[in-house]
């Protein structure tokens, strides 16, 4: 009969059929930081920079699909320091003098995935290199690269 001429793997796969996919996770690969620019001599000393906070998807992948809000928390010295994106582009900006820690929270599109996730980054202004002039032109960009890791429920 047709089955005696199946191998042994054969039969194995031929088992799988009926199993549910486990061990399947999504990888969604993010990138978050800031850009500053100097805004030159004739800028207010509170706001001698202006930023912008963000999370995108590396290679700019669309988060939308995945990602409902991104929360950025700042310094209680600004004004309504509680900052809420609720759709993409999941980023914020603003004026300021000086650096400082911003937690970033993300909430998910899916009911599975409730938890939301925390990031946290350091606004950078500055550029590292004490010898490089502050310039207009040149902005300063920090990045962290991660990976949001869904488990896939199918
Ligand atoms: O910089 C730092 N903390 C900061 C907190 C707030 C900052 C800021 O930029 N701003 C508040 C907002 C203003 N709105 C009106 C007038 S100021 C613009 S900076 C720390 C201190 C030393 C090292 N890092």
């Amino acid at each position: 009969s047709q089955r005696t001429k199946m191998g042994k793997s054969d039969n194995k796969d031929r088992k799988n059929l009926g199993k549910k996919l486990k061990d399947v996770e999504i990888s969604i690969p993010i990138v978050y930081g800031n850009i500053a620019f100097w805004l030159g001599k004739k800028a207010s000393e509170y706001h001698s920079h202006k930023w912008t906070v963000y999370v995108r998807g590396s290679t700019n992948e669309e988060l939308g699909p995945f990602i409902k809000r991104a929360v950025f928390q700042l310094h209680s010295s600004f004004n309504n320091p509680t900052r809420v994106v609720n759709s993409p582009p999941f980023e914020l900006s603003e004026s300021g003098w000086g650096e400082f820690e911003i937690a970033i929270t993300i909430y998910f599109q899916s009911d599975i995935y409730d938890k939301p996730l925390n990031l946290y980054h350091h606004l950078k202004l500055y550029p590292e290199d004490e010898n490089s002039s502050m310039s207009t032109k040149k902005p300063v960009v920090v990045e962290c690269y991660d990976e949001i890791v869904f488990p896939d429920p199918s």
